[in-house]
């Protein structure tokens, strides 16, 4: 809800005049230097490192007085229901904004209430299954955020110095609609918001627990027995565990690897290629001959490769908003081994060839379960032995971090590849249906012992506090240096070439061993 002309002009400037930005470092309620936005918070101070309160510490002095009449005629309008113990002021000059994020459930209640001062502006609300809203904040206006919209939704303000908005109703709150013959851009003013939250002494128990840290699951997945748990799986698993780590994940994904850039370069020029699942979009540019559009489960991820000026819609990979037959190339790179049944990588490989017209050719990557072949080492293997040989690494969650987290040495995308010190025994393949049905945790650079396991992501924590923290870096809330685990299914030998048997209008063109994973090229007929 928005609700226009909450406060008259006069209040407006004197609540704007009472912030004092201090420079003094000793001010409890000091700002923090932000790179995208001033921020100030009273009663309580939030910590961006791990998106929480500390409720035991109120800052002394409360919420500032001025804010006292205001909040009792709102309570008395029954804009909310309880009187807010903690303010953020966050000042915004055109350009600045604040990423995508849901105020952590955990941290406050249910009412988040936000007055803009100064000037307007467009905030995107995005529903987990991609939707986004764009709604307008005018001057002296409140957002008032309950149930679905601060649980669910996430909002954030997009870092730009101009807003689309409505030509016809230009000061009016509301949703912005695509309607082309009514729109105009609206220049951003200097925009000061005063978010009042109320903190929370009990665990959040909202309906919306996928996005609740408060009633996170603890007990481990387990091996999904229907397409229900399959997709829940993923949907916690993977989805969420991208979208999370997306900003993260992308730091560590630059180097394209060579048969895919060789692949990509062998296309006839003006060639229409999608890359589905395409991650921070690292392989849209390859070729600049080429049209590539690419798409990726995680809004996270996609907004990255807006960013970078590359083409690319959130949608997920079992339905693609592409005509039959509209591609003379995809390419789907690590993406299939995300699917959690055997039916559903199926039918995401079905979607891939559907895409492409007659003639047409998809290249596949899936990671291999053995990350050994033909007694032949990766290079990223030798790599890490070298690496071991100078220095003594004995913990194995440093070493999972170590593998996970080094930046790309020799063309070689680290962070995916896990390879085994061990041979790779070739029993091992035999075992592939987990038989306990809880899902081992893979430890990283050891051996595969099942075919279904989780992979775990450690997040790179931010280390000394109160240094300019992205103000909410992923969506949700972690601590930093938080562990996430991705759902895979590793392949075994053969085991892609025999799903893409099954499907209907293809033939194998190649299939190969690179780097620790399954490949292979498709033609539709
Ligand atoms: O500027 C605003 O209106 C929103 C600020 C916000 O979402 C926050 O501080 O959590
Ligand atoms: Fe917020
Ligand atoms: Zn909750």
């Amino acid at each position: 809800m928005v609700v226009e002309e909450i406060i008259s002009s006069e209040d407006e400037k004197m609540l704007l005049e009472s912030v004092i930005w201090s420079e003094d470092a000793d001010d409890q309620n000091f700002q923090k230097s932000l790179k995208r936005r001033r921020v100030k918070h009273f009663g309580y101070e939030f910590h961006y490192e791990n998106n929480n309160v500390d409720k035991d510490k109120p800052l002394p002095g409360g919420l500032p007085d001025i804010c006292d009449s205001i909040l009792e005629k709102w309570l008395k309008k029954g804009y909310i229901k309880y009187k807010p113990d903690q303010l953020t002021i966050n000042q915004y000059e055109p350009g600045h904004g604040i990423p995508a994020h849901i105020d952590t459930h955990s941290a406050f209640e249910d009412e988040i209430i936000s007055l803009s001062l100064g000037s307007e502006v467009v905030m995107d609300f995005k529903h987990p299954d991609g939707v986004t809203v764009q709604v307008m904040l005018p001057c002296r206006s409140l957002l008032v955020m309950t149930g679905e919209s601060r649980y669910l939704w996430t909002h954030g303000i997009t870092p730009r110095k101009f807003d689309t908005i409505q030509a016809s109703e230009h000061y009016k709150s509301g949703i912005i609609t695509s309607d082309i013959g009514d729109l105009t851009l609206s220049k951003r003013g200097i925009r000061t918001s005063f978010t009042f939250r109320k903190v929370r002494h009990t665990p959040c128990n909202c309906s919306y627990s996928s996005v609740c840290d408060s009633q996170r699951k603890e007990t481990p997945p387990s091996f999904p027995k229907s397409e229900k748990e399959a997709t829940q799986l993923e949907q916690e698993y993977v989805h969420r565990v991208y979208e999370e780590i997306a900003g993260h994940f992308s730091s560590t994904r630059h180097t394209p690897w060579p048969r895919i850039v060789e692949f990509l370069k062998s296309l006839p020029n003006g060639s229409i290629v999608a890359d589905i699942g395409c991650g921070n979009g690292k392989y849209l540019g390859i070729n600049k001959e080429l049209y590539m559009i690419g798409c990726d489960r995680s809004p996270n991820l996609v907004d990255i490769c807006r960013e970078r000026q590359l083409q690319a819609f959130v949608c997920d990979a079992l339905a693609i908003p592409f005509r039959t037959g509209s591609c003379d190339a995809c390419i789907s790179i690590a993406v299939i081994h995300h699917f959690a049944t055997a039916e559903r990588r199926v039918a995401a490989l079905q979607e891939l060839v559907r895409l492409l017209r007659p003639g047409g050719k998809a290249l596949i990557y899936v990671w291999a379960m053995e990350q050994e072949y033909n007694n032949q080492k990766s290079k990223y293997l030798k790599e890490n032995r070298i690496n071991q040989g100078k220095k003594e690494i004995s913990d194995t969650s440093t070493r999972g971090q170590l593998v996970e987290q080094m930046p790309d040495v020799n063309n070689q995308d680290l962070a995916f590849s896990m390879p085994s010190i061990n041979v790779f025994q070739e029993e091992e393949c035999n075992s592939r249906k987990v038989t306990n049905s809880e899902l081992p945790i893979h430890t990283n650079r050891t051996t595969f012992h099942s075919q279904d396991v989780l992979v775990p992501w450690h997040l790179k924590g931010n280390p000394g506090k109160d240094k300019s923290v992205e103000p909410f870096g992923p969506v949700g809330s972690h601590d930093p240096g938080s562990v996430f685990h991705r759902y895979y299914h590793v392949f075994c030998a053969g085991e892609l070439e025999a799903a893409c048997q099954t499907l209907s209008n293809v033939s194998i063109l190649q299939s190969y061993y690179d780097q620790g994973n399954w490949c292979v090229i498709l033609q539709k007929i």
